[in-house]
């Protein structure tokens, strides 16, 4: 089966809580040269924030998914080409692994055909995301690449995500989660800030993902990221 991030290098996550850089438009950030983008973010997120950032993308060509911290935030647009849910697999309880999902299947009629999951494994301690979900990040190499094959292989993760969020990563965990993989997609968020931490992220990974830079850098910023990315092949 083939799925849209097969194709990726390069996600830019855009975080509805935070504002672009002055003088820079939703225009702009699609016209990065990214694959896709990915709207999300751990704290402050709200369904209207979401709204006005799917709205303000949507007419551009970019594919457009929403990645929601939680059932409250998840929009209905036909904008969005599809959700990408996280399943943190390294969470201190079951919430944040099924019990959050578990209530919003509950509530919600969903459309299954652009649901997809995301397998986390979450390495900065330092970060929302990590606070949040009470994640044990004091993980070994072997640790990360365990996880990641529990995830491909016994939960039929099609995407395993290694998140630094805030920080860039260790290269030998990411290189280990990559090696453990057949078929799922790596990705690899925290830290790219320019041209060589993307190139060497994408060397270790699948897809890279930038944050925080956009909004902290701006568009051009993102863009040496997309071609340290694009350069570093497959
Ligand atoms: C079941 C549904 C619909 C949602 C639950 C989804 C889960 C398990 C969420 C837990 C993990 C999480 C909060 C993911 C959000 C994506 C993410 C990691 C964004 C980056 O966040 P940070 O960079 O840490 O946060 P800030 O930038 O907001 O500080
Ligand atoms: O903001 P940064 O550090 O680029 O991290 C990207 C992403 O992995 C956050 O979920
Ligand atoms: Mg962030």
């Amino acid at each position: 089966m083939t799925n849209p991030w097969d194709d990726w290098d390069h996600v830019l996550k855009v975080d509805p809580d935070k504002d672009l850089r002055a003088g820079e438009t939703f225009e702009d950030v699609c016209r990065t040269g990214t694959d896709a983008i990915e709207i999300g973010g751990t704290l402050d997120v709200t369904a209207e924030k979401m709204t006005r950032v799917v709205d303000a993308a949507a007419e551009y060509d970019v594919p457009l998914y929403q990645e929601p911290s939680n059932p409250g935030v998840v929009i209905d647009s036909p904008a969005l080409d599809g959700y990408l849910i996280p399943t943190v697999f390294n969470a201190g309880g079951p919430f944040w692994i099924t019990g959050a999902h578990k209530e919003w299947v509950r509530i919600d009629d969903l459309d299954w055909t652009r649901t997809h999951t995301e397998a986390y494994i979450v390495l900065n301690p330092e970060a929302s995301v990590a606070q949040l979900t009470e994640a044990d990040c004091d993980l070994s190499a072997d640790d990360v690449a365990a996880y990641a094959k529990v995830a491909e292989r016994m939960f039929g993760q099609e995407i395993v995500y290694v998140e630094y969020s805030g920080t860039f990563g260790d290269t030998e965990k990411v290189a280990a989660a990559h090696d453990a993989l057949d078929d799922a997609t790596l990705f690899y968020g925290g830290g790219i800030h320019d041209y060589e931490s993307a190139n060497e992220m994408a060397a270790h990974s699948d897809v890279i993902v930038v944050g925080d830079l956009l909004h902290d850098e701006g568009v051009d910023a993102v863009r040496e990221t997309v071609k340290g990315a694009k350069d570093a092949g497959d």
